[in-house]
């Protein structure tokens, strides 16, 4: 098990804390749209740009889709680990996420491995918990942390490991213009803090 100071509770998302944040509209949003197309210089009169804002806002309700998600909910079925007791690794979960400072692509790969304790969890569920904490507003740091701290939760393994590089199109699109560019974060907890599972798992990471 994790050594209880690894614990951290963190809130999935939290809920509006005055009217200022309460959801507006499915109208209300379709309406910032159009100011947005009119800022841009165009007009949402124009024939190709008349049920732009409708689809936005559908599109919207895709790449946010996290926010209506309990990304704990998706551990909740586990199976017994069968005697199998090393380490357990998904590699190459794509990562499609919005920047919180630019409103822009977050794109790249997540590797999320742990170390079972009594319990496994169903692959695809690793999948699912990077796609929900995805699907919001994000920083890499805080999408790496709250993916290896909600397993680490959840499931009780005995070390959890969560890897994610990414290229942001903040960076690569507009302001500095690097393409290119690769962020690296990672967080390690419980025994892949030490060896011999440190050494272990930064090998099938890098592998
Ligand atoms: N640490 C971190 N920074 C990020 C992430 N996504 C975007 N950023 C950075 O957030 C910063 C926001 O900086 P600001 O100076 O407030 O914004 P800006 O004037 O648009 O900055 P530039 O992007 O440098 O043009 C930029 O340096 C971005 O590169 C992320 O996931 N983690
Ligand atoms: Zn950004």
């Amino acid at each position: 098990m994790l050594d209880a100071r690894l614990h951290v509770v963190e809130a999935p998302a939290s809920p509006p804390a005055t009217t200022e944040d309460v959801r507006p509209s499915r109208q209300e949003a379709e309406a910032a749209v159009r100011t947005l197309i009119r800022w841009a210089g165009d007009s949402p009169a124009r024939e190709g740009l008349r049920d732009t804002p409708a689809r936005v806002v559908r599109a919207y309700e895709e790449w946010f889709g996290g926010y209506t998600l309990d990304p704990a909910d998706l551990l909740g079925r586990t199976f017994a680990r069968d005697g199998y007791d090393d380490i357990v690794l998904l590699r190459d979960i794509p990562v499609r996420s919005v920047c919180e400072h630019h409103m822009a692509a977050i794109r790249g790969v997540a590797h999320v491995a742990y170390l079972p304790g009594e319990r496994v969890v169903g692959i695809s569920k690793l999948a699912r918990l990077v796609d929900a904490y995805a699907r919001r507003l994000q920083i890499q740091e805080r999408l790496t942390a709250e993916i290896a701290d909600t397993l680490a939760n959840v499931l009780q393994p005995r070390g959890v490991a969560v890897v994610i590089q990414a290229s942001h199109e903040c960076m690569t699109s507009r302001g500095v213009g690097t393409p290119g560019v690769g962020m690296v974060t990672r967080r390690l907890l419980g025994q892949f803090e030490q060896e011999p599972y440190r050494r272990d798992i930064l090998a099938a990471l890098s592998a």
